[in-house]
């Protein structure tokens, strides 16, 4: 894959620019997904960057650059609306299908403002989604239709890699909700210690996979020795990661990591667009049962729902450490240190 930058921002976006080391997350080529050749060779390297990682990039995944401009570009030009204007769809209500919210007038430790809206089935949902700008609905729902196929794919490619078969969860997902957080995460001119600016907490997530389209680098995830490493922007390229609920379908196989943001440039907003995969919200989210050994790898989590997950963070706040897959766990032994 050709990563020679072609102009200026381009270039500030491969180059380093903070301390944090970078993790070398694998950057997958997913096209021939159907041809069986093609098929084995990604299966196994998603399934080795599952469990070494959590975390993988994709190319080729056909999603045309395209669509990704078009989605990032109406996101950006949605939160540059007047507040009134943004304001409309603000809601504390977690279960609400769309949902506009922002911590920065608080003066919060975590800058973000983020749109939420579900997207599958997109008839459903998209009426309610912003008509300003007015290109929002006609862009994001090209995006979302597209990570929405892309997710049903992954998740067979995952199933399949676990020993579970491609078919194991395709029904739950095509049945399932798809949650996009529309991200935008502003510099802060006022931080006395610019370097220390969080844009999101550290969390993990709770859907089966999440499809993430950064605009710009500021992705960061914490290794098995709780050191936080910068994912890199790779034009063109979706990050994936696994979520919550395919740790719980894996019996811990997978994890599903702890990942946080960092605010990087104290002069432009990055945007980040955040697809979230996962079944129902009332369907049931437990280990599979191949995947049990009573000796080796005894059952190690509760079964649970995404409804479940919704109650527990309009419980909790998750910014200070509490995770909702660690209410689940049945075997500490098999915790990975977060
Ligand atoms: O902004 C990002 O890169 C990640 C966003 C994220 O982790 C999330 O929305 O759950
Ligand atoms: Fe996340």
């Amino acid at each position: 894959m050709d990563q020679t930058p072609q102009n200026k921002e381009d270039y500030f976006q491969l180059v380093p620019r903070c301390y944090t080391e970078m993790v070398d997350l694998p950057v997958i080529e997913i096209d021939g997904i159907n041809h069986q050749s093609r098929r084995t060779i990604i299966v196994e390297d998603i399934a080795n960057a599952c469990k070494t990682y959590g975390f993988f990039q994709i190319v080729n995944h056909g999603i045309p650059q395209k669509v990704l401009d078009g989605a990032l570009s109406t996101a950006s030009s949605f939160f540059e609306l007047p507040t009134n204007e943004k304001m409309k769809y603000r809601s504390d209500d977690v279960k609400s299908p769309v949902r506009y919210g922002t911590s920065l007038k608080d003066n919060a430790k975590y800058r973000r403002v983020v749109l939420k809206h579900y997207a599958n089935p997109l008839d459903k949902y998209i009426a309610l989604w912003p008509d300003n700008p007015h290109d929002y609905r006609e862009k994001m729902s090209e995006y979302a239709k597209a990570t929405q196929k892309l997710g049903v794919s992954l998740m067979g490619i995952i199933t399949e890699g676990l020993g579970l078969g491609p078919e194991y969860k395709s029904d739950k997902m095509v049945k399932g909700v798809q949650a996009i957080m529309v991200n935008s995460y502003p510099p802060n001119p006022a931080a006395a210690q610019p370097d220390l600016e969080l844009g999101l907490p550290p969390h993990s997530d709770c859907s089966c996979l999440s499809i993430v389209l950064q605009g710009s680098r500021g992705l960061q995830i914490q290794d098995s020795d709780g050191i936080w490493r910068d994912v890199s922007y790779v034009k063109g390229a979706l990050v994936v990661n696994i979520g919550d609920c395919v740790e719980v379908m894996s019996n811990g196989v997978y994890k599903s990591v702890v990942h946080r943001v960092k605010i990087l440039s104290n002069n432009f907003t990055r945007i980040s667009i955040a697809s979230l995969h996962s079944s129902a919200l009332d369907e049931k989210v437990e280990v599979a049962e191949e995947l049990v050994d009573d000796e080796k790898r005894p059952k190690g989590y509760k079964e649970s729902t995404f409804n479940d997950f919704l109650n527990f963070i309009s419980r909790n706040d998750i910014s200070e450490g509490n995770y909702f897959i660690d209410t689940l766990r049945l075997v500490q032994s098999f915790v990975v240190p977060k």
